[in-house]
């Protein structure tokens, strides 16, 4: 149990990392806090699980993740929302389709570059496990 929770601790710092790079990114700034009901009213109307990119980290910060699968998810759940609620032919939507494309591209692409898979089997096994 001590070496899986060692495996964790890694794979939390890996995630904190990636997520702060992507927040960092000055093209994913929409997608960095909740949407704000305020400049958004009907935002709630047409997304029913919102997510964000300071809502991941408090995940990681929670232990709600023991896979990068898992992260990637949440990660492909705020880019299918930016498609849902943006789905018009108008430049302002295709522009925001485009960046959620690029944040999904990105974070799996950190992922791949940075995480050995034989760690990620480590990881998916204590998921299945529990
Ligand atoms: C993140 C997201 O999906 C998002 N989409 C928007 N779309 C629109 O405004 C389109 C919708 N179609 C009709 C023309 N307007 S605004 C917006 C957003 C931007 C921010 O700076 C902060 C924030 O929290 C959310």
């Amino acid at each position: 149990i001590c070496q899986e929770e060692n495996t964790l601790r890694e794979l939390r710092i890996f995630l904190r990392d990636i997520c702060a790079k992507l927040a960092r990114n000055k093209q994913f700034f929409m997608f960095t806090k909740p949407v704000d009901i305020e400049e958004v009213p009907d935002y709630l109307d047409i997304i029913k699980e919102p997510m964000d990119l300071e809502t991941l980290m408090s995940k990681i910060d929670k232990h709600s993740y023991i896979c990068a699968r898992d992260f990637l998810d949440d990660i492909d759940l705020i880019v299918r929302n930016a498609l849902e609620y943006n789905p018009d032919k108008s430049a302002e939507d295709k522009h925001i389709r485009h960046r959620a494309c690029s944040l999904r591209d990105k974070a799996y692409a950190f992922i791949k570059a940075e995480m050995d898979s034989d760690f990620e089997d480590t990881c998916r096994d204590i998921r299945d496990k529990r």
